[in-house]
């Protein structure tokens, strides 16, 4: 549909306006693949400015007009995780690898080849968002694993973040997790303009990341290049998962969200350890920092059947990159100061 056609109807129709602009959104985060240039998308966004600007009474929350609105808090609300945002067990060698499949072949009293999904590990911070009935109604860090801080008004600026769930077929109650993240390219922006205004540098984009989020005023948070990518869903009600995690994850960009283009489904360990090798080799190429992979079994079902030592499921491991050195640029620009 041409945006002219919105033009010439009257009264103007403000939620097909508000569709077009959240599909295109979809397209742009969710698919990669936008069909309308950034200019167009600002021209929409304009006009449903204008428009809700002459019938305020027309305003929806998943307007995306209204991400950025609320007024600074004064402090952040904890929120206690209905279902607990475990930890990750850590493999440091091909060796760690083949043993934490030799336990998971061991409890499920199988030979058979395991299946993983294998996800780049984001360096960011975990998070939670909590829909109902399509609609985002909270955002929260992961913190202790049980209790978060509610960062709502800070996640609803993060436009790769729906504010409504697109698409169909998504459960009544759908807590999605993630990891905000910020891209490289953004913190050396961000860096490059705190180097000229004289504001404090972040040494990595994992702390710009925790730094924006940690922002009482949302406004600040809206101005910071943060963009967030679903790796798993929490609590979930009124509806069925699909049986795989890697179709878990095709669900959820369906339903709107980013997820991260690099993850594969491994059919045995011995693939997964060369899809480690092959992301190791491209990291320093990658658009955002990763500090190691997650492989996770596959299917759903074993998961359920493997559950989770304390806190850390027994389905998955994270195999760390040896640390990177931090960049000595910066250090070095502070002698120069
Ligand atoms: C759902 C499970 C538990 C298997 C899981 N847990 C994760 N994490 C737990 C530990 N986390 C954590 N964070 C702070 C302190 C302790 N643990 C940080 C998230 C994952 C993190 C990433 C990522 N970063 O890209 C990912 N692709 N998949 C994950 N999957």
């Amino acid at each position: 549909m041409s945006t002219l056609s919105l033009f010439d109807d009257f009264p103007p129709d403000i939620e097909q306006l508000r569709q077009e602009i959240n599909y295109h959104s979809y397209r742009y985060y969710a698919l990669d693949d936008p069909q309308i240039t950034d200019a167009d998308y600002d021209r929409l966004m304009q006009r449903l400015r204008e428009l809700e600007a002459q019938y305020p009474a027309s305003i929806t929350p998943d307007s995306p007009t209204q991400r950025v609105g609320a007024a600074p808090l004064s402090a952040f609300q904890t929120v206690v995780h209905e279902m607990p945002m475990l930890s990750l067990d850590n493999a440091f060698s091909d060796e760690d690898l083949l043993a934490f499949n030799q336990r998971v072949q061991d409890r499920l009293k199988s030979a058979e080849d395991i299946e993983y999904a294998c996800e780049v590990k984001l360096d960011g911070i975990a998070v939670s968002l909590l829909y109902q009935n399509g609609l985002l109604v909270r955002g929260a860090t992961r913190g202790d694993g049980t209790n978060g801080e509610d960062i709502t008004q800070n996640v609803r600026t993060i436009k790769s973040i729906p504010l409504r769930l697109h698409g169909e077929g998504f459960p009544s109650v759908l807590e999605v997790r993630g990891e905000i993240y910020m891209p490289k390219a953004g913190f050396n922006a961000l860096n490059e303009n705190a180097r000229i205004t004289g504001e404090k540098l972040f040494v990595n984009p994992r702390n710009a990341a925790a730094g924006s989020l940690r922002q009482l005023d949302p406004r600040i948070t809206a101005n910071r290049p943060l963009e967030m990518c679903a790796y798993s869903v929490g609590w979930v009600d009124g509806g069925e998962l699909p049986s795989t995690h890697s179709n878990v994850l095709a669900a959820l960009k369906s339903w709107g969200f980013l997820t991260n283009r690099e993850t594969q489904v491994a059919k045995n360990i011995h693939e997964a350890i060369a899809f480690y090798r092959r992301i190791g080799e491209k990291r320093d190429a990658l658009a955002y920092d990763i500090d190691g992979i997650v492989f996770k079994v596959n299917s759903r079902k074993l998961q359920d059947s493997l559950g989770f030592i304390s806190r850390a499921p027994r389905w998955a491991i994270a195999y760390k990159f040896p640390a990177q050195e931090e960049s000595t640029l910066l250090l070095d620009v502070e002698f120069q100061v």
